[in-house]
């Protein structure tokens, strides 16, 4: 495999691709390992001085024999992440597209171990985002036990506020709130509190859930190191187990987010989480570094 041995100066080609409004700069590095620094990265994920995005994602060789592909993420603020799941599907969607892959089921390494994708007949993508992780320490979350919902105190302006959570690891740090209304939620003063909170070690992505009936929800996302997107696949898992736990909500689940909806299936405890949704490819590019 050639090493690219100037990316600062060498073109990029691209792909602009979305999942429900949450977009990406998808970059094919099967054939040349690319290492981009987080200032590059915020460059090209600034809207006005870049291309834009919400998050980078990297296609890459698989690193083992069980599996086709390794595929990275990065948010617009440059740093890595462990898990997308929007970007998986486009993931999915790009592989097949390009005809790096012609399988229906395609196995994938992450930061947060392998996934599983299957691209149905109709073009959406059905993704298996493994078992969410429960304990404080595996969110990673500061707490002296496990709780359906967690009282976080927040600094607002001098003062300070009480706020009740759920956590959930879907490979990647959740928290989900439980509101009236996802209109009125305080997304954009909470979100980035939250995102920041001293007991979330890692940051935290802060769901913002409106139950509406037991299989259908409306859900808002202030995504960690991107701010609020118009869809958050895992936060759409994280939320859906959420309010299972909490006895809210039947096993299958339409998740509605600013964006689109997302088909959310979870049995229970142990098991695995599917989400189903779109992929959307919305044009090439090449980028030209300044
Ligand atoms: N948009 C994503 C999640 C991307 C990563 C997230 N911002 C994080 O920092 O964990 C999704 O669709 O899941």
């Amino acid at each position: 495999m050639g090493m690219n041995p100037n990316p600062n100066r060498t073109p990029l080609a691209f792909t602009k691709m979305h999942g429900l409004g949450n977009d990406f700069m998808v970059l094919d590095c099967t054939r040349a390992h690319l290492q981009l620094s987080d200032a590059q990265i915020r460059l090209l994920a600034d809207r006005h001085f870049g291309v834009g995005f919400d998050q980078l994602l990297m296609v890459e060789p698989a690193t083992r024999p069980d599996v086709d592909f390794r595929y990275r993420i990065f948010n617009a603020d440059g740093s890595e992440v462990e898990q997308c799941g929007n970007g998986a599907r486009c993931f999915a969607r790009f592989v097949r597209d390009r005809g790096l892959s012609d399988k229906d089921l395609i196995r994938v390494e992450t930061a947060a171990g392998v996934i599983e994708l299957r691209l149905t007949p109709e073009g959406r993508v059905v993704v298996n985002m493994g078992v969410p992780k429960l304990l404080p320490a595996e969110i990673p979350f500061l707490a002296d036990a496990p709780a359906l919902l967690h009282r976080v105190e927040v600094n607002v302006d001098g003062g300070s506020e009480q706020v009740e959570l759920a956590v959930v690891n879907m490979g990647n740090p959740h928290a989900v709130l439980f509101v009236e209304s996802v209109d009125t939620a305080p997304v954009g003063r909470l979100g980035p509190l939250l995102e920041s909170h001293p007991r979330f070690p890692a940051r935290v992505n802060v769901g913002f859930m409106q139950v509406l009936a037991r299989d259908r929800v409306k859900l808002r996302v202030f995504e960690r190191g991107t701010g609020e997107t118009l869809a958050c696949g895992t936060g759409a898992c994280a939320a859906v187990v959420a309010g299972r736990r909490r006895g809210l909500l039947d096993e299958r689940v339409e998740v509605a987010l600013p964006g689109g909806e997302l088909r959310i299936e979870w049995p229970g405890e142990n098991a695995p989480v599917l989400m189903a949704g779109p992929a959307t490819r919305v044009y090439e590019g090449l980028w030209l570094w300044p």
